[in-house]
């Protein structure tokens, strides 16, 4: 996609019915209100390659506002100081883990993000954790979450040729249909035990039970509405912490700062909280600087242009064109960011070698009514997680995880393993 825009500008015909963008306005165009103009609804073929029951990210506009409503309570700033010690319980477990384990060689860092940001999400959406960090391994349940939206891009591809598709699915073997089917009782299941939790408990799914008759869900609504906080919330930021985490350690200097401004600010593990880590602006930085270089959802996420058409970026675009910003290529462009493939974390910092950067381009979270719910939420994870693994150790990236970051995409990034060698600092202990 980034050759495609250096080549043919900031519109391009990636398929006779879809445009994809390049450009800081077409954020406002596409994924913004508009006066008037009903909002541009998503793609069907993309959002529902699958026919299961629908969540918050594929509903049509009328049930999205009204389940984002109420869904929003969980998000609150109040909610999130109400989750605060059953996020650090799992953080503090982290820590403890890594002290436990980096004594036998490099460890794989990528997996350890996994397996917190599964266990929070776990936690705020099912009422129960997945166990990972415990059992220092993935549950099979999430194994097939990640099987499941591999093959999803795949499923969204067959969408254009549906005789194939439908053939294809036909012929999806017995043993794997089981593994389906298994997947699908054990989530039942899941949910079935957070919907006999008769206290309130201040998680993410709470108010979509309470409200359940109200909003006509389905049990089937509410298991989707579960499991796409859970892949949205957890595959998103352990990237992300991965990103930063392999950029920094590629970036001796850039590591040395956030490692002064870490250990100058705090004394203690335990003055690291969800607020006392507002107080570190080259953290944030940091984080903003990988979410450029390393964004999460990469690629485009379309959307419909409505009947009569609209225009974008002043252009008329005809009714049902697909239209998508995709996202790494945007970033990579260097006539919206200076020196695009350095790790900078100064230009969000008002440094001014970056005053030319085009920072209304930057979105890692989209804009607009449909844009992430949970980006506070991120943000005050990672900050934590960061800043306790930079307070309790030193890092270094294994030799041969210094190509890490070229990886293929499928909705995803596949990650492989990032090994980094762990040495615990004198002053710190497991929490
Ligand atoms: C670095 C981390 C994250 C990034 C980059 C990110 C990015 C995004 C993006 C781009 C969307 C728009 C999706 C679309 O248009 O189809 C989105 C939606 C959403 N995200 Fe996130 N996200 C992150 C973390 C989280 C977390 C931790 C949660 C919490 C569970 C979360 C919950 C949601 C929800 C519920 C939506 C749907 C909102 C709606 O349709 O109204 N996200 N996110």
């Amino acid at each position: 996609m980034l050759e495609l825009h250096e080549q043919y500008g900031d519109i391009v015909r990636i398929a006779p019915d879809e445009l994809a963008f390049s450009h800081p306005n077409a954020w406002k165009d596409i994924f913004g209100h508009k006066n008037g103009e009903p909002e541009m609804v998503k793609a069907e073929w993309f959002y529902r390659a699958v026919d299961e029951p629908l969540h918050i990210v594929n509903e049509n506009p009328d049930e999205h506002r009204q389940l984002r409503r109420q869904m929003a309570h969980g998000f609150s700033e109040k909610s999130m100081r109400d989750q605060e010690p059953l996020i650090r319980k799992y953080v503090d477990l982290l820590i403890a883990k890594l002290h436990e384990n980096c004594k036998a060689g490099p460890l794989v860092v990528s997996d350890w993000y996994n397996f917190t940001t599964f266990d929070i999400i776990g936690d705020l959406a099912f009422g129960e954790s997945f166990g990972c960090l415990e059992s220092c391994k993935y549950d099979d349940w999430i194994k097939g979450i990640f099987e499941s939206a591999y093959l999803g891009s795949f499923l969204q591809a067959l969408s254009f040729v549906p005789l194939l598709k439908s053939t294809l699915l036909s012929l999806v073997p017995k043993s794997m249909q089981e593994a389906h089917q298994k997947h699908k009782d054990l989530t039942k299941a899941k949910m079935l035990r957070r919907t006999a939790i008769m206290e309130e408990r201040p998680d993410l799914i709470e108010r979509l039970l309470k409200k359940k008759d109200e909003l006509n869900l389905s049990i089937g609504n509410l298991i989707s509405n579960a499991e796409i906080l859970i892949i949205g919330g957890s595959e998103t930021t352990a990237s992300l912490l991965s990103g930063v985490t392999f950029l920094l350690l590629q970036n001796p200097d850039k590591f040395q700062k956030l490692k002064d401004e870490v250990r100058s600010t705090f004394t203690s593990q335990e003055e690291i909280t969800l607020i006392s880590v507002n107080k570190l602006p080259y953290m944030l930085a940091c984080l903003d600087e990988a979410l450029r270089m390393y964004p999460p959802i990469a690629n485009g996420l379309p959307r419909v242009c409505p009947k009569n058409g609209s225009t974008v970026l002043g252009e008329f675009i005809p009714e049902n064109t697909n239209l998508s910003i995709h996202q790494w290529a945007l970033y990579r462009r260097e006539k919206y960011f200076k020196d695009p493939n350095t790790y900078h974390p100064e230009r969000f910092l008002s440094d001014p070698e970056f005053m030319d950067d085009c920072f209304d381009a930057f979105q890692p979270f989209h804009t607009g009514p449909r844009n992430c719910l949970g980006r506070n939420l991120a943000y005050s994870e990672m900050r934590l997680i960061l800043a306790l693994v930079v307070f309790s150790f030193d890092m270094q990236l294994a030799e041969e995880s210094s190509d890490w970051i070229k990886q293929r995409n499928f909705l995803m990034w596949e990650k492989g393993p990032l090994k980094v060698h762990l040495t615990p600092r004198a002053t710190t202990r497991a929490l």
